[in-house]
């Protein structure tokens, strides 16, 4: 029989890729608000209630509030807000870092940001195996598609078509920095510098690594080969073994649910760059929800996907 899926915020920005992954899946029956009762509070609990699984595509307050909502021991919750991406009691939805089995034996489970995806992709890895140091200050540099910011950003750029570029982030302190420093085990905070470009979705995330300065110069391949080793037989983490001279966002990128992760060192083996290429709404969002809500169902962590 088929399992019911609830998706909260389905008129949303990742609740409608995650919907278009879902399509026609004869494992699962989506539960639908129409538009009139889709932020109605009664027929909300009793979707979140009478669902097996639950993807919350919500604001964060938003999403702590569906939760309380919850009145059952039974109901599986897939969050793709930022509301419990440290919560202890919590399981963080990073199935290539965290284990498939944790997800597939948990109840609530936190969805990665799509910026913490390309970051931890690259250095929780190699800082578990000694091969980065925990207590280094780590930069992050990244750029996102708009629809990285939903609704809101989304109509902004569609309006405002002369913005090129879109430092944010200005005051540190983004949202993200916990999950970063958390999950990668860091001994730091560290500084995040986000930017919008003028393309739907895509991003890319890079750590630029002081190798030398590190104790750890010449390195380079060690640290692609523990990447490569680390994600071995992942159908959907790739790590590219490649010099190109340019990496390339496309404004009109098809939906991806794919991670391409990349160590670029320098000739004198002095410094590294570490970039993650990926889909904001694929595996940064819709994609990994998809990823982790087949993982808790017991199939295939691929189905639906698009890789
Ligand atoms: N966009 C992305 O790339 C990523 C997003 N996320 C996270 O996913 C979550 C959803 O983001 P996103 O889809 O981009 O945001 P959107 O703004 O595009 O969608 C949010 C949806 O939630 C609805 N909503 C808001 N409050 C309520 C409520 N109280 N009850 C029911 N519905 C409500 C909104 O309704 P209305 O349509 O009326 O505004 C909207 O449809 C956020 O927490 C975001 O941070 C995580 C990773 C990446
Ligand atoms: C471009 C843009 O605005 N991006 C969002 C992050 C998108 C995302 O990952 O969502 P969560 O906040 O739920 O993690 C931001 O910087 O706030």
């Amino acid at each position: 029989m088929a399992q019911t899926v609830f998706i909260d915020g389905a008129a949303g920005t990742t609740g409608l890729e995650i919907a278009d992954r879902l399509g026609s899946r004869g494992e699962f029956e989506l539960i639908v608000l129409d538009d009139a009762r889709r932020k109605d509070d009664a027929a909300r609990a009793e979707a979140l209630n009478a669902a097996d699984f639950v993807i919350l595509c919500l604001p964060d307050d938003a999403a702590k509030a569906a939760v309380g909502m919850i009145r059952n021991d039974r109901t599986r919750v897939i969050d793709a807000s930022s509301a419990h991406r440290t919560a202890p009691d919590w399981t963080y939805g990073f199935a290539e870092l965290v284990g498939h089995e944790t997800i597939a034996g948990a109840r609530f489970v936190s969805n990665p940001g799509c910026y913490p995806t390309g970051f931890l992709s690259l250095v929780a890895p190699l800082v578990r195996e000694g091969l980065l140091p925990a207590d280094w200050p780590y930069v992050c540099h990244a750029v996102s598609g708009y629809s990285g910011g939903g609704k809101a950003l989304i109509a902004r750029f569609e309006a405002e078509r002369d913005i090129a570029f879109r430092a944010y982030g200005l005051a540190l302190g983004h949202k993200h920095v916990p999950e970063m420093k958390a999950h990668a085990a860091l001994a730091h905070d560290p500084i995040f510098a986000p930017a919008v470009v003028p393309a739907h979705r895509g991003m890319l995330v890079e750590v630029p690594v002081h190798l030398a300065m590190m104790g750890k110069a010449g390195q380079a391949d060690a640290l692609r080969a523990a990447l490569v080793a680390f994600y071995a037989g992942s159908p959907i983490v790739s790590v590219e073994n490649d010099a190109p001279s340019e990496l390339l966002l496309h404004a009109d990128m098809a939906p991806v649910d794919s991670l391409t992760l990349r160590v670029l060192g320098s000739a004198d083996g002095t410094q590294a760059r570490l970039v993650a290429m990926l889909d904001n709404l694929g595996k940064g969002a819709s994609g990994a929800a998809v990823q982790n809500l087949n993982i808790m169902a017991g199939l295939d962590e691929t189905a639906g996907l698009r890789l």
